[in-house]
């Protein structure tokens, strides 16, 4: 990582959407759940039954009012049977309430861990041209942070919001069947519900939008440090990188923090303010209707369901408005997953041909990662079955550029490259990753055993994890580890040397019996000797296995059938090691001469 990528003060903030499309997290939300669609009715059906049951609680008090308590007509059987009833009504509800939840909230985590599993596998289906372009953490910030804050959504949010519409529309149901003049008062409540939702959304929106992206950056911050550790600290720069994150820290905290002012302001102290009110209205109104006379019996008994009812009537809308700062924290989030999983896949390949003898053909091939900005001209390179080729050149000569169109992680166009006569965009994508085998520069190791390391979940025996590994001279040193095979490497294969490391990524990519192997500077970080081994076990390989070696050190091409010498993006030069020494002043021969040059002041500071 160049230092002075650490060392830039500040990150890029993107702008938030102005609103949060409810329209895509619907549709997410509607997407994963759509396998259980029979859950999300039935759970409804408990619910509405549940509402429906609740609601016979103040029916029942208001005619035990009305019928035994104020004509004083003390019938204990009656009455007993009326309590039990409203009782068993209750506990029969709570009872489906429970039940609901638990399915519900089943159905809600079911939901999330298949939105979760899309993204992911949405990431590891998504062109390489996308990660030149991704910040590792906030990626990683999507799949993990974002896809929770959307469960939000589903366990507390919907289904509190469905709960408290549904408890809602019983009490308004029931008031209109007694009082519907006072019902008519009860509902204005609806309307300033509404109105101090559409006015939170619109002040806490942009808000909560930018809570997201700055959570984000700050995860982002985080891992960018984490895998920079080295240079962070060798650079004197981890002030710079505090301030930094303290600075996004303290923009987190604001954005938060108007966040819950519009939360603490809007929410509910109106809708408190609105029980109050409406409860000595219709207070006010029975007293108003009786005239100062006492009220009749009758609407002793309607008086008391209808305050009970305003009680639930507020709550559930309570509720509505409260959660309304959840559903908006989780529509931003499902929006942002949303755009990710927006992002074009890299096109499926076709199952035209297959790899066979391992022969390369690349025809007039160009290519550029940005428009006008091309990195390849006409390259025409034919590389027969089992020859080892070297490629070689300046830094930023394309050598990397042309191994990632060979290995299929960009589009290869305009031009072609075909394996054995069917161009790569058409052979099968599992069959083409078994058959064409890399060795990158750094050898990516898990926290895991050897055995596990060459395997890499595929389904291989001991007998062909040995002889990957004694074809990559690694089987000495990994029997002389204590478990051998079964030995843990700790991470990133902490235990062993570069060297090993290396040796062992070649051994993973000969376990796949590739008949194409690639090797990406496979030699630049490890010594002479281990070099050696190296050569020694791609010379091995040759005639079996087509080998393309892009080498910084020349010493690893020198005994290859042909070596690509690359300039700007061109084929400066090409042949074998003796040959590409004869053109005088050539490209090869000077990198030749220098790094000859070069060994020998090493050699000369070691002598010293
Ligand atoms: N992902 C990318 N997006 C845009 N430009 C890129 C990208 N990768 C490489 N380039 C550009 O393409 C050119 C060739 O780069 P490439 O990495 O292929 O060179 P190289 O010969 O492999 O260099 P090195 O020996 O330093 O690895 C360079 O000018 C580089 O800036």
């Amino acid at each position: 990582m160049p230092v002075d990528s650490l060392a830039t003060p500040v990150l890029p903030v993107p702008k938030p959407p102005r609103r949060a499309p409810f329209g895509d997290a619907a549709s997410l939300l509607l997407r994963a759940a759509a396998p259980e669609r029979r859950h999300v009715f039935i759970g409804v059906a408990w619910l509405v039954l549940a509402a429906l049951l609740e609601a016979f609680g103040p029916l029942a008090g208001k005619y035990l009012i009305d019928n035994y308590l104020l004509p004083r007509n003390p019938q204990l059987p009656a009455i007993a049977a009326l309590l039990a009833g409203a009782l068993a009504a209750g506990m029969a509800a709570s009872w489906l309430r429970y039940l609901q939840l638990s399915r519900l909230a089943g159905l809600a985590m079911r939901s999330v861990r298949r939105i979760r599993e899309t993204v992911y596998g949405h990431v590891l289906r998504l062109p390489m041209s996308f990660f030149d372009r991704a910040i590792t953490g906030q990626l990683v910030s999507r799949v993990t942070n974002d896809t929770e804050a959307v469960k939000t959504l589903y366990v507390q949010v919907l289904f509190v919001m469905l709960d408290s519409v549904i408890v809602l529309l019983g009490a308004l149901a029931a008031m209109l069947w007694l009082d519907w003049r006072l019902m008519l008062i009860v509902a204005t409540l609806v309307p300033v519900v509404v109105l101090v939702i559409v006015l939170y959304q619109g002040l806490s929106a942009p808000a909560v939008a930018r809570t997201r992206e700055l959570r984000s950056e700050l995860n982002a911050q985080m891992a960018e440090s984490i895998n920079g550790m080295p240079v962070l600290q060798a650079s004197n720069a981890a002030g710079r990188f505090n301030r930094r994150f303290a600075d996004l820290n303290e923009a987190h905290y604001q954005a938060r923090h108007s966040a819950l002012r519009a939360n603490a302001w809007l929410l509910r102290p109106v809708l408190d303010f609105m029980n109050v009110l409406l409860t000595a209205i219709v207070i006010w109104v029975f007293g108003s209707r009786g005239q100062g006379a006492a009220l009749s019996a009758l609407e002793v008994g309607v008086l008391y369901a209808f305050i009970n009812y305003i009680g639930r009537v507020v709550e559930p809308l309570t509720q509505i408005t409260m959660q309304f700062s959840q559903l908006q924290q989780a529509m931003v989030s499902a929006a942002r997953v949303n755009v990710l999983l927006k992002e074009a896949e890299a096109p499926l390949a076709a199952d035209r041909g297959e790899v066979t003898a391992g022969g390369i053909a690349i025809d007039h091939l160009d290519f550029e990662y940005l428009p006008g900005r091309r990195v390849l001209h006409d390259i025409d390179l034919k590389i027969a079955p089992g020859s080892f080729y070297g490629i070689v050149g300046h830094t930023g000569s394309g050598k990397s550029t042309l191994l990632s169109l060979l290995l299929r992680f960009y589009p290869a166009r305009p031009g072609a490259i075909r394996l054995d006569g069917t161009p790569v965009e058409a052979i099968a994508e599992g069959h083409f990753r078994a058959r064409v085998g890399l060795v990158p520069q750094e050898p990516f190791l898990l926290a895991a055993s050897a055995r596990e390391n060459i395997a890499m979940g595929r389904p291989l025996d001991q007998q062909q994890i040995e002889t990957a590994a004694r074809a990559a001279h690694a089987h000495d040193f990994i029997v002389a580890l204590e478990q051998g095979y079964d030995t843990p490497l700790g991470e990133g294969g902490a235990r062993l040397s570069v060297g090993q490391k290396q040796l062992l990524a070649i051994a993973r990519a000969l376990a796949g019996q590739p008949r194409i192997l690639f090797l990406d500077e496979a030699t630049s970080h490890i010594d002479s000797e281990t070099e050696q081994v190296v050569q020694r076990a791609l010379a091995a390989l040759r005639g079996q296995v087509t080998i393309v070696a892009i080498a910084h050190r020349l010493s690893t091409v020198r005994e290859a059938d042909r070596i690509v010498v690359l300039n700007q993006g061109r084929i400066a030069e090409a042949g074998r090691h003796g040959e590409l020494m004869q053109i005088d002043n050539g490209l090869y021969q000077r990198l030749y001469l220098l790094q000859q040059l070069e060994g020998d002041d090493d050699a000369a500071e070691v002598a010293e």
